[in-house]
């Protein structure tokens, strides 16, 4: 396919996804099957101009003066990819699979974007009804940080040191150009392709030998806020697919004990083959089962439970651009209710002196901060460690820059720490 043939497949993909409300990834799939002749280059070429469309789907309508597809995409060849009005209508020739050439006023549009008038939630490519919750957050920087959140983000791995070093993997992994992550010791980050897709790792024998995990700085530092220690008993209380899990695992050099479960038996489908990669011998998962209290034993038993709780994922939307316009209002208050229900639930596990890590992949406030503090005082047995010293315990005295200013734990974003968005919060029992 020429590049104006994917640039018109990536609007018809745009279009279908707006016109069903299906998720991009469903119609991206779907689009692939029912096109036999685009290839695998092609095919990926074309996500990653759908997923820059999404990423920057406000700015890019406003700039054109209209949000179809087309716009959209159009725009997004500027916002995104910084392509002049001329480059852009190379592209639009008109011949063969091209899209359409350009029309006077798209060439104008494109020609001088403006963003100046443009509200927050518009410059910063975000729905309008987080705006409040956003300012509230972020105050002056709303812009600059919900912009970030609408950049692509690198592709970050964990070295597994079960198996190697960070060094080794550097070395073995030069030809993917990996360099060293910035503030996890143990992560490294791959330069995406100018197109903005990642390497195929899932061919790389660190990873299939499971030498390296993917995962975000930021969840790596989250683990690593944990403290946990060779020889603790911990729990993973919302282990999902085990990224976490696997992370302690390794900071437990295979000492100790981990319990990885899940109120969703399904969700801890992929952890059993992850952990046997991984090489994590001090695993036990505990999937949920109907009428039995599988975690009964570990009330007060454990030094560690970590609460990955679900959440909005307003900080993963660098990743995931699609679902920062399917989520409603609604979503934020249900999440709201499993992070309390997940909080107290945590509570029961926790020994005399233990610790409980709070984290999600929100930046918001209210999935936050809020939540710790109504978790304090309905628990008053429970405190907040202070980031600084949750920094320092870590080894990581330096993410005490990114220390709430709203009572507890870190704050971690694309702006600030270069990671996805993320809380972090550490409270320990008397
Ligand atoms: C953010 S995901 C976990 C991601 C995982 N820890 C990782 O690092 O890959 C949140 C998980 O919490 C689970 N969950 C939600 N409420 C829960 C509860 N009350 N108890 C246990 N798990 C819960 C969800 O099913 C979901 O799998």
């Amino acid at each position: 396919m020429t590049p104006g043939a994917r640039v018109a497949a990536a609007i018809e993909v745009l279009a279908d996804i707006e016109a069903r409300k299906r998720p991009a990834a469903d119609v991206l799939k779907e689009w692939g099957l029912s096109h036999r002749f685009a290839g695998s280059k092609d095919r990926a070429a074309i996500g990653s101009l759908v997923f820059d469309a999404l990423r920057r789907r406000s700015s890019s309508a406003f700039i054109m003066g209209e949000d179809s597809a087309r716009a959209i995409m159009l725009g997004a060849l500027h916002q995104a990819r910084g392509l002049s009005v001329t480059e852009i209508a190379a592209l639009c020739s008109g011949e063969g699979h091209a899209p359409a050439p350009l029309s006077e006023a798209e060439t104008t549009h494109l020609a001088a974007p403006d963003l100046t008038d443009a509200p927050p939630s518009v410059a910063g490519d975000f729905p309008q009804w987080l705006e409040s919750a956003f300012a509230a957050v972020f105050g002056a920087t709303v812009v600059a940080e919900t912009a970030a959140l609408a950049l692509r983000a690198p592709l970050d791995l964990r070295v597994n040191t079960l198996k190697t070093t960070r060094e080794k993997a550097l070395t073995s992994l030069a030809h993917l150009h990996a360099g060293r992550a910035p503030l996890a010791p143990d992560g490294l980050r791959l330069p995406l392709t100018p197109d903005g897709r990642g390497p195929a790792l899932s061919a790389e024998p660190d990873y299939l030998k499971g030498r390296v995990e993917i995962q975000d700085e930021g969840s790596q530092l989250a683990a690593l806020c944990s403290h946990a220690q060779a020889g603790e008993q911990a729990l993973d209380l919302c282990a999902g697919a085990g990224g976490k899990t696997l992370a302690i695992a390794a900071m437990m050099g295979n000492k100790g004990q981990i319990y990885a479960t899940d109120a969703d038996a399904r969700r801890l489908a992929p952890i059993y083959k992850r952990l046997e990669r991984a090489g994590a011998r001090n695993v036990q998962v505990r999937a949920p089962r109907r009428d039995q209290d599988v975690l009964a034993d570990l009330e007060g038993k454990c030094d560690l439970v970590m609460v990955d709780a679900p959440c909005t994922g307003t900080g993963t939307w660098r990743r995931n651009p699609d679902a920062k316009w399917r989520i409603r209002p609604g979503a934020l208050e249900q999440r709201i209710a499993e992070q309390d229900q997940a909080l107290d639930e945590a509570a029961r596990f926790v020994k005399s002196q233990g610790r409980l890590l709070y984290v999600t992949c929100s930046v918001l406030r209210e999935e936050n901060e809020d939540r710790l503090k109504r978790f304090l005082a309905a628990h008053p047995d429970y405190r907040s460690e202070p980031p600084r010293l949750m920094a320092e315990k870590a080894g990581l005295p330096e993410l005490d820059g990114f220390a709430s200013p709203f009572g507890y734990g870190l704050r971690l974003t694309p702006l600030t720490s270069g990671t996805d968005g993320f809380f972090i919060a550490l409270l320990t029992r008397e």
